[in-house]
């Protein structure tokens, strides 16, 4: 539904991002992730087509170019602060986007502002304003939602309210391109994510193929460990013995067994080492710097 081809951007003759080249379907939750700088808001400026770029942008088979909007019409998108007029209530600023009264409603209702809606915006809280941009961008059935950090200012429970509304239009059929720092909660509702360093995309993936990659070693207990250990060093397999544990990389996996099974040893632990999200992030991070200086 989203197809960005070769994109590169421009501030003036500076360039900010580089090639990008990605493609998002129908229902998708893309992670757009990355270091301060790195070009996220760039490029979703670039698809609101507000940034002079070079390379081609669809939407729904539709072109975006700097000067036609016209196939961002399904579009809701919230980026920086959102533009709300504060003499305005909430429920006024939503009216002036609004076709259908009843999906506005349901909206209020979804996000939990009904106690606050009515009120003229002036007064309302960094949080609260945040989830009335977040609202406009929910409105009239949008295909594609594009938004730059979209938990500013929530509080917990507003954070899973927003959790909750983006897992529900994304199943009836939403594409949402999310930016965010905190990863714990992007990790919770993305299906796709996207790195991007120094204006380039890192990594496209799958979030399962992603989180599975890197997951690189396991933990082994057999019912004989100092024998698989052995056997390990015999067959020139490498692992580390930690406390109880023989520590494997995943890419041995299966040899180990077959050896243990012509062994007669038999696994009583098998158990991935949990890195967490972020890690797994500054890992990937600290990779593709490696590999930079290695050039
Ligand atoms: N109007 C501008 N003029 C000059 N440079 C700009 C402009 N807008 C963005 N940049 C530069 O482009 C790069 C990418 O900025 P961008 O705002 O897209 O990063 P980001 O990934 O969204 O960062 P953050 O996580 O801090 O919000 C930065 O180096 C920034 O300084």
């Amino acid at each position: 539904m989203l197809k960005v081809s070769e994109v590169n951007t421009f501030v003036g003759k500076k360039k900010i991002t580089s090639k990008i080249n990605f493609e998002i379907s129908l229902g998708e939750v893309v992670g757009l992730i990355g270091p301060n700088g790195a070009g996220k808001t760039t490029i979703m400026k670039t698809i609101l087509g507000v940034m002079k770029f070079t390379g081609q942008i669809y939407l729904n088979h539709a072109v975006v170019t700097e000067n036609n909007h016209q196939a961002l019409s399904k579009v809701g998108a919230l980026i920086e602060h959102p533009a709300i007029y504060p003499y305005l209530s909430g429920r006024e600023n939503l009216a002036l986007y609004a076709h259908d009264q009843e999906d506005c409603q349901q909206i209020i209702s979804l996000l939990q502002m009904s106690a606050y809606i009515d009120k003229k915006c002036k007064g309302y809280s960094l949080g609260m304003k945040q989830k009335l941009g977040i609202a406009i961008t929910l409105l009239n059935k949008p295909k594609l939602v594009i938004l730059d950090e979209p938990l500013n200012g929530l509080d917990v429970e507003a954070t899973i309210v927003v959790r909750k509304i983006i897992v529900k239009y994304a199943n009836e059929g939403t594409t949402f391109l999310i930016s965010s720092h905190i990863l714990s909660e992007l990790q919770k509702v993305m299906t796709r994510i996207i790195l991007i360093n120094h204006g380039e995309i890192v990594v496209d993936q799958k979030i399962s193929d992603f989180n599975r990659q890197n997951r690189p070693q396991y933990q082994v207990q057999t019912d004989n460990n100092e024998l698989t250990a052995q056997l390990l060093q015999t067959n020139q397999i490498q692992f580390q013995q930690v406390n109880d544990d023989l520590v494997v990389a995943q890419a041995d996996l299966f040899a180990i067994q077959d050896l243990l099974y012509q062994q007669r040893q038999h696994f009583i632990k098998l158990a991935p080492i949990a890195i967490s999200f972020e890690q797994l992030i500054i890992n990937e991070l600290n990779r593709q710097r490696g590999e930079k200086d290695a050039k």
